[in-house]
Order: structure tokens, then sequence, then C-alpha cells
């Protein structure tokens, strides 16, 4: 898979730390060039990140008018967008749904789901253009198993899950494939929020004993994003340590 993606360009949203990082550098790797999006895009560590994007843009994936400003300056600048990781997302509050509050609803909604329709209404009508895309989304194991305590995470994700078999359906002959990813737990900045209650139990559904690596999420989303990913569309590919039987 070596320089798998020379030439090709990708947006990787939320790319500043975590999977996002993970996933931009292996992208690059394999040949692509990279533009960040993400909230804050300061302190850039070359070094420490193992690679230099061609851009790093301050983008809200909760508003259209960020989002589609951005998307604009990556054309403008590279010409071509092949690949869009729609990874940013936060957890929302750890409670019981009948004390979860209203706003973290919305904001959870908001970002998680609604941020990863925004990017790919942008980005899909200059892939149907050009004939040729591959986005992945972010999507959970908690949008397929549903989660207790996260429900406005759970439900955001099982969203995104129904979004990218639905738009995959709608562009399956244009050349532009949507697919998404759906992780158990994985050690990062959101693993951090979660009571240690929680990060046990998680633990204890995953048969292989032991938490997702961010290098074996990039590794997969890395094929799934290229040319080789070629007759799969609208899948749902679980990183789930045995965990996911459906
Ligand atoms: N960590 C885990 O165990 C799992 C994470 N995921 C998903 O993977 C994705 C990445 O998670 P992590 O790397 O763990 O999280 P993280 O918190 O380490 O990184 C998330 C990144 O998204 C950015 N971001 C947040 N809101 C944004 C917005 N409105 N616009 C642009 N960027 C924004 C943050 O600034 C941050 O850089 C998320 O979608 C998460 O739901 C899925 C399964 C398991
Ligand atoms: C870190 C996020 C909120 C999270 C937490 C727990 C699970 C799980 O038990 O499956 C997830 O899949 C997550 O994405």
């Amino acid at each position: 898979m070596t320089r798998y993606l020379e030439g090709q360009t990708a947006i990787v949203t939320g790319g500043m730390r975590g999977i996002g990082l993970g996933i931009a550098r292996r992208l690059h790797t394999a040949g692509a060039q990279i533009a960040i999006w993400d909230l804050a895009v300061d302190g850039w560590d070359s070094v420490a990140n193992g690679f230099e994007p061609v851009m790093r843009q301050a983008v809200d994936v909760a508003s259209l008018a960020s989002v589609e400003a951005a998307f604009g300056e990556v054309v403008a600048q590279q010409g071509r967008v092949d690949i869009l990781v729609n990874n940013a997302g936060i957890n929302g509050p750890v409670a019981p749904c009948w004390e979860y509050p209203a706003a973290a609803w919305d904001q959870v909604i908001a970002i998680d789901l609604t941020g990863v329709f925004y990017c790919c209404r942008t980005a899909i009508p200059h892939m149907r253009e050009r004939g040729y895309g591959r986005i992945v989304n972010v999507a959970s194991m908690a949008g397929k198993d549903g989660v207790q305590y996260i429900s406005g995470y759970s439900a955001a994700k099982a969203g995104v899950i129904a979004f990218t078999k639905a738009a995959a359906k709608e562009l399956a002959q244009d050349g532009v494939l949507l697919n998404c990813i759906a992780p158990a737990m994985v050690e990062t900045g959101l693993m951090a929020e979660m009571t240690p209650e929680h990060i046990a139990a998680s633990k204890a559904k995953i048969p292989m004993g032991r938490f997702l690596q961010v290098e074996e999420i990039a590794n997969m989303v890395t094929w799934i994003a290229g040319p080789e990913c070629s007759f799969t569309t609208g899948f749902v590919f679980d990183l789930s340590g045995g965990r996911a039987t459906y």
C-alpha cells in the first residue's frame, strides 16, 4: 500500500489530535496531501506529528458557512479533493437520558451528525463533477449498540451510519463512495472524559480484551479512502476486537 494515494488531496476534520491526527499521518505516508480542519489549528508540531499538512484551517464543522469557506480554499489551492474523512466529534455529557441537558444534546447532534452532513453536502458536488471521491465517516460502536449514559452521542453516531447508507445509494453511480467506520473505545482525549466505571465496562465488552489503537483505525481508513475500495459503499467497517457480531 506504499504511496497508494500519491497525488491525491485529503481533508481530515478534527485532525489536530487523537484519531484524526493518526488518520492524517497515515494518509500522508500513503502519498496524500493533507488539509487539516479543526476548531483551532495553532501549535502544529511537524516533528512530533511526523508530517507537514499542505493546509491547516480553523473550521467549525457545525457551521455550514465555515465548512463551505474552507472547502473553497482547498479547491482553490489544491485544485482537487479526492478524500474527505469526517472525524471531528465530541462526547457530550455522561448522564442518564432523563437528566441529559437539552442544550448539550443539541450541541452533540450539531457537531457529530449535522457536521458530517455539512461536510458531505459541501464536498459531494465537487467529487461528482470529477467522477471520483471517497468519503469516510467516523461513527462508533455506540451508534450500532447504543451505549448507556451517552444517549446523545449514540444517537448522533447512529445517524451518521444511516446518513452514510442513504447518501451512498444516491451516489453509487457517480464514482463517489461513502463508507463509515465504527470503532470501539480508543485511548484518546475523548476517552479521558469518560468515568473509570464506563471505561472498564467498555473494555469488558471486547473479546480481544484490549482497547483499539489509533494506528489500527488509520490503516483501515487508508484502504477505504483509496481506489482499491471500489465495490463497497454505504458499509460500516467495524473495529471492535470481536465485539460486533452484525
Ligand atoms: N476515542 C474513542 O474511543 C472513540 C472515538 N470515536 C470518534 O472518533 C472521532 C475522533 O475522536 P478522538 O480522536 O477520540 O477525539 P479527540 O477529542 O481526541 O479529537 C477530536 C478532534 O475534533 C475536533 N473538533 C471538535 N469539535 C469540532 C468542530 N465543531 N469542528 C471542527 N473540529 C472539531 C477537536 O478539536 C479535536 O481536535 C470522533 O468522531 C469520535 O466520536 C469513535 C469511537 C471511539
Ligand atoms: C469515547 C466514546 C464516547 C465512546 C465510548 C464508549 C464506546 C463503547 O463502549 O462502545 C464507544 O464506542 C465510544 O465511541
